[in-house]
């Protein structure tokens, strides 16, 4: 997951290859309270793992729930439909989980325990009353702690002889269909006698129902169904764990791949997206998108629990459409909308705006930062499309909106060449964590943005080169330990850095099967990070760095690093010989001294025991092999910045580089 400030994406040029997408945000915290509310060991495979999950999670332990996770795999043991009695009032925090907080209350306020639901300031202006509405009649009591109608709410425990079941229990449902959902899964626990459930008002998000009254047939409970309006429970209803249960990828998430598909080819023009964990006969709702994606252009073929989506018409057709039924997946529309012919309207989407954010208005205005002319209305949004001159580079405010993130990485494919900016790019975290990281495993880019920074020994470059960066979510290659690993394994071949050698060493550095993990440096899996960063090894990595093969042999490995979203390298030659075409690069010094200094402070500190002497003239030892070699010297590209850092902290060191980065975007500020 990014948990940069912002996310640069560069411009992209084309997508193929296959991705497998994390479960369903509904079914997963659906399955993950039935299965709480079930007696007996449910084992969940391919739950999802985001925010919204642990935190339905956190409250389920809380209300004791035996959970135990492996892998992609979770078994959790549910209470049977009872909570252990005299308990403590439980304070549960569900942060911005919609899926958590409306069933939570429904269930809670059955179970007959105390307990005080609260979450982030957004959920408190997310409404709640009709549920709260609705199961008030039926003789729950459940106070408001902060304004009416909204969380945070206090749930007190009710006698089950108390609640009036004769009496239908009406229910809004043109708000949000989570109220029915909440009610039709909690029910259950209450079923002494049949119970009825009418919706007042069209309900909205029908496919949601679906999902519902599908996994609460797995766990044993068939609702019967009229129309849309009137639901039984029959009475003896019990939840039963169906033992194992599959969660099928997230069909919303499927939507930005679909997306893709639909508007980039791949390198050789024709290659297809491939998604794994879904296929067209989903029971999610949100799979209807690949219809509308249909509609504006795109080839979609499926299987069982697969799809395979390339570009067909393009442009894209304009589409004017219902998205009632796939409000979530709509937003990816809004943003497809830009490649298409003609303006393209959604309409009877009222919901969007009581969800993370107002997305109607979130998305108008992202997508006029682009350049587009959007009009919105209560319930509706028209886009048009831009053409190439009209494309502008933006900073993409997401408000805590994960879908805001997600659909706005699609603008990269702008014809204009155009990166974008996704500010606080962490909110995907909601439902798709590592959203970014999939879609660049797909992706190509005709430039991958690259810094450069070389140097002399214990400038600094290591330090300031591993936090610029941490800081722009970009890999990092520290080229210095491909020469010091390559001369450990000259060392350990009985080989010395001489002209014979140096085929042989060359062929070693080809071959290195070297890992980098977690900030540590693996050697045929054995962690060689320390016994690389003695002078002595740093000594012998500057004699092997002379001989021409050796140089040759790392250069595709080092440029193999360059990969989106984009790379911070360290070295020696990275401006002049491996990445000539850098967008920045740095060369950067410091007085002999003050090296000699800091590498003296630097070995102290990590127990190798050594002089300052002895130190400075290695050091300067080094830089003379280094700038005096016949192949890839110590030396400023001609483009370089220099940066002396003999009196900068580290700090301003950093700030300095991020300065000229920042100068060479063409971003506005957000
Ligand atoms: N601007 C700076 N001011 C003071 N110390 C620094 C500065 N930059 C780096 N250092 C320290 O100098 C030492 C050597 O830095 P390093 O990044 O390993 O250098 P290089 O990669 O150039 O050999 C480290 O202990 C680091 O904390
Ligand atoms: N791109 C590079 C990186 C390092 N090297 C060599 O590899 C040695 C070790 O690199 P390093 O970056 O780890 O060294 P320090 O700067 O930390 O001393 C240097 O002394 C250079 O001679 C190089 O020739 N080219």
């Amino acid at each position: 997951m990014f948990s940069t400030a912002f996310l640069d994406i560069p411009a992209l040029a084309g997508a193929s290859g296959t991705v497998r997408l994390p479960g369903s945000k509904s079914i997963s915290n659906r399955v993950l309270l039935l299965a709480a509310l079930a007696s007996g060991t449910t084992t969940v495979h391919d739950l999802l793992d985001s925010d919204d999950t642990r935190v339905m999670l956190d409250a389920l332990r809380a209300l004791g729930c035996g959970i135990d996770a492996a892998g992609s795999t979770l078994r959790i043991t549910g209470i049977g439909g009872q909570l252990k009695p005299g308990g403590p009032m439980l304070p549960l925090f569900l942060g911005n989980a919609g899926t958590a907080m409306r069933p939570l209350t429904a269930a809670l306020s059955l179970l007959g325990g105390e307990f005080e639901l609260s979450g982030v300031p957004r959920m408190h202006e997310r409404p709640i009353g009709d549920l709260v509405d609705a199961l008030t009649q039926l003789g729950c009591r459940i106070d408001y702690l902060g304004n009416p109608g909204y969380p945070p709410l206090r749930i007190r425990p009710v006698d089950h002889g108390a609640l009036v079941l004769d009496a239908p229990i009406r229910v809004r449902g043109d708000v949000s269909s989570q109220f029915l959902t909440a009610l039709l899964l909690a029910l259950p626990l209450a079923a002494r006698k049949d119970i009825v459930i009418e919706v007042v008002g069209e309900l909205i998000s029908k496919p949601y129902i679906e999902i519902t009254l599908n996994l609460l047939a797995r766990f044993g409970i068939a609702v019967q169904r009229e129309g849309w309006e009137r639901f039984t429970i029959p009475a003896g209803s019990r939840y039963s764990s169906p033992g194992d249960i599959h969660v099928e990828a997230d069909a919303s998430s499927a939507s930005y791949f679909i997306a893709l598909g639909a508007i980039a080819t791949g390198a050789s023009g024709q290659d297809s997206i491939r998604i794994e964990g879904v296929g067209a006969d989903s029971i999610q709702g949100d799979i209807r998108f690949i219809e509308a994606a249909r509609q504006m252009g795109a080839q979609v073929d499926s299987g069982p629990n697969w799809l395979d989506v390339r570009r067909g018409a393009w442009p894209l057709k304009a589409i004017d459409l219902d998205a009632n039924h796939i409000p979530d997946a709509a937003m990816t529309l809004a943003v497809m909308a830009l490649y298409a012919d003609g303006p393209s309207t959604l309409r009877n989407i009222a919901s969007w705006r009581v969800k993370e954010t107002d997305r109607i208005d979130a998305m108008a205005n992202e997508l006029r930062k682009l350049g587009a002319t959007v009009d919105s209305g209560p319930d509706f949004i028209r886009v048009h499309p831009l053409e190439r001159p009209g494309w502008q580079a933006a900073s993409i405010r997401t408000y805590d909106d994960h879908r805001v993130a997600m659909c706005f990485s699609l603008a990269a494919f702008n014809p204009a060449g155009l990166p974008v900016r996704i500010l606080e790019p962490h909110c995907v975290a909601k439902t798709f964590p590592d959203y970014f990281e999939t879609l660049f495993s797909v992706a190509q880019a005709p430039e991958v943005p690259v810094i450069c920074i070389d140097g002399p020994t214990a400038s600094g470059k290591g330090t300031l080169a591993a936090e610029v960066a941490r800081l722009l979510g970009y890999h990092y290659l520290d080229s210095g330990s491909l020469y010091r690993v390559t001369g450990l394994a000259m060392r350990r071949a009985g080989l010395s850095a001489e002209p014979q050698h140096e085929a042989q060493i060359a062929a070693l550095a080809a071959a290195l099967p070297l890992h980098f993990t977690e900030g540590k440096v693996l050697l045929a899996g054995e962690d060689v990070s320390d016994e690389i960063r003695t002078e002595a090894a740093g000594m012998d990595a500057s004699r092997v760095s002379t001989l021409p093969a050796v140089r040759a042999a790392l250069l595709a490995l080092q440029q193999r690093f360059r990969q989106l979203p984009g790379l911070v390298a360290d070295g020696r030659d990275m401006g002049t010989v491996i990445f000539p075409d850098a967008a920045l690069k740095v060369f950067l010094t410091a007085s002999a001294a003050q090296r000699a200094e800091r590498r003296h402070k630097q070995l102290i500190s990590k127990g190798i025991s050594t002089t300052l002497d002895s130190l400075r003239s290695d050091l300067e030892a080094r830089d003379a092999r280094d700038s005096s070699r016949s192949v890839a010297p110590l030396k400023p590209a001609q483009d370089a910045r220099h940066l002396d850092n003999s009196q900068l902290s580290i700090e301003q060191s950093i700030d300095q580089v991020l300065n000229w980065w920042q100068e060479k975007q063409p971003f506005k500020p957000a």
